[in-house]
């Protein structure tokens, strides 16, 4: 049991595992390595269908080549673009992509052509690029745009000698490009291809699919209909469990694991459950690819007359289609997007000579390259599963996080004293667990709440929500929460049981410790922020004084600013940036339409720079200023220099200057306004935008409500263990370990929980940061993708390799002296002023 819970908690977020050994990291360290120009050209084509984020490849495939001083091309049309060459593949510049990341779809246009597929077709793609001299190509589509790039690749030796001998080429032509290097990036809102944690496009889908579920919650619950829903995904089912654990549903099909043989009575049994629970909706989902186990397709329809011929529901179908595939580009396929173009373009440069096609995949937070062929052909063994009806397979394949999230939707939507029957037994404990909320709100906490409930309930435990945060447990604000009650939180933001900023203080430890003991909570999980790292710390510490908390504590980092030790990722911060990326381009069309004008766009964040680094990266701004990497007035003045010089240039009419709210003292958001209006006045207007607490978002995005419910998930599970382990002959829970108190982690690609006493010497407490962020090796990507390609300029380079920023957080600035400051000095201080007395007194003969 033990071990089982363990491999649970380190398990993998997702991948393959013969293609996890395969990929090789690419390094963003190595971004900034130059070489004298090459003039290698290289070209980028997107295929297959549209999806969101493409464009913010496309973007920085461009400018990352024109960095490393790559002459870069665009393909238009895909494929098509190849084969028929002329005016669909152009040399492009710098300002030719620019703008264009916030659009939807992909401004280069793709196609699916029938000529690219026969080897006719490639001989004139490959005579095409001869003549431009390209044999460097980025390919963003699905797989079978990457299985049609690397035939192309293979066949390029033998296309280029017929080309020689039917004169179309000549020989000298050939010689100069013996090889065609190729990179894949995939791109594609189903999520489909083996190898990479996440495709381009998946985010924003599920943004579309989770607002229009949002919608469709209000108009079922008034008239308590059941709605069911296609989704997309083709033979993958991965959009569709996704929006299940992010909204709910009842009811799921998928091509990776069709139902049981009479699943139709199990399904209307749930439904009925469900409704006589409370519950004045549902949703059953449908992946457009879901199937019986005899391969036979299920449709909405099929579904619907199940519902209306045995329940008699009043039921509703809607089938998404292409909107899941329209619409702006999320935070963070934006950022997907600019990284994997940006890790295709350093796989070309790095190449000597002729290389492997790669396909360059995400895992976890890093960018990989893994051979493209891999990759593809264990997308393949998915299909041939599928027609062999081997599902378990299928599921395998998809990697190990892919059966797990189907288990966890399972139990989610798992109604206790129904049908269905928990997960538990007479012989296992039942305990009594409590969730609370401490911090600022954040989108996701109400998710990983519900989904702690439910997974709890399940398993035949009671859990208690603790409401206003220590200032509640205090009081006693507690109540049972029950399957039914949680429902709809998942889709709320903000924070359904209420959170304080409080403290506990060695005050009101007693308080908190009887009300913990009073209530008979065996087990808590507080989801907030810095101040609930903090009150960990406190709790810690109060368990020698108080036995009472000597139980079993999991803090799940919760806040916009992302600076919680031992995670990757706090929940909130995606919805955070969200926020910010549509503030940036509502700015930037304003700034558009009146002509000429920067915004300093002030982020929160605390002293942490992520949501200005990553919303620099996401919203296409010149620069982010960051209290982790300190700057003068030299650097200011040199970035307004460079501001002044793009609208001089022509061409250039917005600027967004990202500003962490507190990455300086002195040099506000006011202050840079003012630098910007004074230094730029013969060429831009400057205004500022504090985007303060909208920030905390409305309704959560996919990203947070789906990471709040595996953060539950593990907590659950960790919490558990540390109960099995700690409970005494007498049936009580005593846990002293500091394991038993810690932070639940999303660290690399592993759910890890560290304990908070190691975690408290690995931030600054002071300035409330991790001492190690892995985000800060992005900061030079948003500097180079906000560099104006103009030779003209001669300060520019200076601009994009200035590694004069310090690297350590500005000083603090003095602000006098407190009473806590000098506390530590008083009794030394009082000694040697004893001292100083008594050597006075004798010298006087007092
Ligand atoms: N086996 C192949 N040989 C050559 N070209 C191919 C091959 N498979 C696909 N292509 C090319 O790639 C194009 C796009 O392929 P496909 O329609 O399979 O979409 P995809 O890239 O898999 O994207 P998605 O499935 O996400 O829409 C095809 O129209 C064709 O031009
Ligand atoms: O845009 P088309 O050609 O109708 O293709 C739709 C298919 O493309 C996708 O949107 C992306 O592969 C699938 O989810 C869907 O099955
Ligand atoms: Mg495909």
């Amino acid at each position: 049991m033990l071990r089982k819970i363990k491999m649970a908690a380190s398990m993998e977020v997702a991948s393959s595992p013969p293609l996890r050994t395969l990929s090789q990291p690419v390094e963003t360290k190595d971004l900034m390595k130059k070489k004298d120009t090459e003039d290698r050209c290289l070209a980028v084509l997107t295929s297959g269908g549209d999806s969101q984020g493409m464009n913010a490849a496309v973007r920085a495939v461009v400018r990352i080549a024109l960095f490393k001083g790559m002459k870069p091309y665009l393909v238009n049309e895909g494929y098509k673009g190849l084969v028929e060459g002329g005016e669909l593949i152009k040399e492009c510049q710098w300002t030719d992509v620019t703008h264009t990341m916030h659009k939807g779809g992909t401004i280069i246009g793709t196609a699916r052509c029938k000529e690219f597929r026969e080897r006719s077709g490639r001989l004139d793609a490959a005579a095409n690029l001869v003549k431009a001299r390209i044999n460097n190509l980025v390919i963003i589509g699905g797989d079978g745009s990457l299985t049609g790039a690397n035939i192309f690749k293979e066949e390029w030796k033998g296309l280029l000698e017929e080309l020689v001998r039917k004169e179309r080429i000549t020989q000298e032509e050939a010689a100069l490009l013996p090889y065609l290097n190729i990179v894949g990036l995939v791109g594609s809102i189903d999520n489909d291809m083996c190898g990479t944690d996440m495709t381009i496009g998946t985010d924003s889908a599920l943004h579309r699919i989770i607002e229009a579920m949002d919608c469709l919650v209000s108009t079922a619950s008034s008239h308590q209909r059941t709605f069911v829903l296609e989704i997309m995904g083709r033979n993958c089912g991965y959009l569709t469990i996704m929006a299940g654990i992010a909204v709910g549903a009842e009811w799921v099909l998928i091509p990776e694991n069709p139902p049981k043989e009479g699943w139709e009575e199990s399904m209307c049994d749930k439904l009925k459950s469900s409704r006589e629970k409370g519950r004045r909706l549902n949703f059953i989902l449908v992946a457009e690819g879901a199937i019986d186990q005899e391969n036979k397709k299920i449709t909405t329809s099929d579904v619907k007359k199940v519902i209306d011929s045995k329940l008699g529901f009043d039921t509703r179908v809607t089938v998404l289609g292409h909107v899941q595939r329209g619409g702006r580009p999320s935070a963070y396929d934006r950022i997907l997007g600019t990284r994997m173009g940006a890790a295709a373009v350093q796989t070309l440069f790095e190449a000597k000579g002729e290389m492997d096609a790669f396909m360059i995949a995400i895992r976890g937070n890093e960018m990989t390259k893994l051979p493209l062929m891999s990759c593809v052909e264990t997308t393949k063994k998915i299909g041939s599963a599928l027609n062999e009806r081997d599902f378990n397979r299928m599921q395998e394949l998809r990697g190990s996080s892919f059966a797990r999230n189907i288990k966890i939707l399972k139990k989610l939507e798992a109604c206790p004293t129904t049908t269905c029957k928990p997960e538990s037994s007479p012989s296992s404990p039942s305990y009594t667990f409590a969730v609370m909320n401490v911090g600022a709100p954040a989108g996701g906490t109400n998710s990983c709440t519900r989904s702690f409930v439910r997974f709890l309930l399940y398993s035949g435990h009671t859990v208690l929500g603790i409401y206003s945060g220590f200032d509640g447990l205090k009081e006693g604000e507690i109540k049972n929460l029950d399957w039914s009650e949680v429902s709809e939180w998942g889709s709320v933001g903000g924070s359904k049981l209420g959170t304080t900023r409080t403290v506990p203080d060695d005050k009101s430890l007693d308080a908190i410790a009887k009300s913990l003991e009073s209530h008979g909570i065996q087990g808590l999980l507080v989801v907030g922020g810095f101040e609930a790292f903090q009150s960990l710390i406190k709790l810690e510490e109060g368990r020698r004084k108080y036995p009472a908390l000597c139980i079993p504590i999991v803090q799940v980092a919760a806040t916009i600013s992302n600076n919680v030790p031992g995670t990757e990722y706090s929940l909130g911060c995606d919805t955070a940036l969200n926020v910010i990326v549509s503030a940036c381009d509502i700015l930037k069309q304003s700034a558009t339409a009146s002509r000429k004008r920067v915004f300093v766009v002030e982020t929160m964040g605390g002293y942490c720079g992520y949501l200005a680094t990553m919303g620099a990266l996401a919203g296409g701004a010149d620069s982010a200023y960051i209290f982790e990497e300190s700057f003068n007035l030299d650097h200011l003045r040199k970035d307004v220099a460079h501001m002044v010089h793009k609208f001089k240039a022509g061409n250039f009419e917005k600027g967004i200057i990202m500003r962490n709210e507190s990455c300086n003292n002195n040099y506000t958001t006011d202050f840079m306004t003012q630098m910007l209006a004074e230094e730029g006045k013969d060429y831009f207007i400057a205004r500022s935008s504090v985007l303060g607490h909208l920030q905390q978002g409305d309704a959560p995005s996919p990203f947070d409500r789906i990471l709040g419910t595996k953060y539950a998930y593990q907590s659950m599970n960790h919490l558990l263990e540390c109960m099995e382990r700690s409970t005494t002959s007498e049936g009580k829970v005593l846990a002293t370990g500091s394991d038993t108190i810690c932070v639940m982690g999303l660290v690399g690609v592993e759910y890890k929980p560290t304990p908070v006493s190691v975690l408290k010497d690995k931030c600054d407490m002071k300035y409330r940061i991790p001492n190690d962020q892995w985000w800060i090796q992005l900061r030079p990507l948003v500097r180079i993708l906000a560099r104006h390609a103009d030779k003209k300029f001669h300060g520019e380079t200076d601009m994009i390799d200035d590694d004069t920023r310090s690297k350590e957080p500005h000083p603090p600035q003095f602000k006098g002296l407190s009473m806590n400051d000098v506390k530590p000095f008083l009794p030394p201080l009082l000694v040697l002023g004893a001292m100083i007395a008594m050597t006075f007194a004798r010298l006087n003969n007092w």
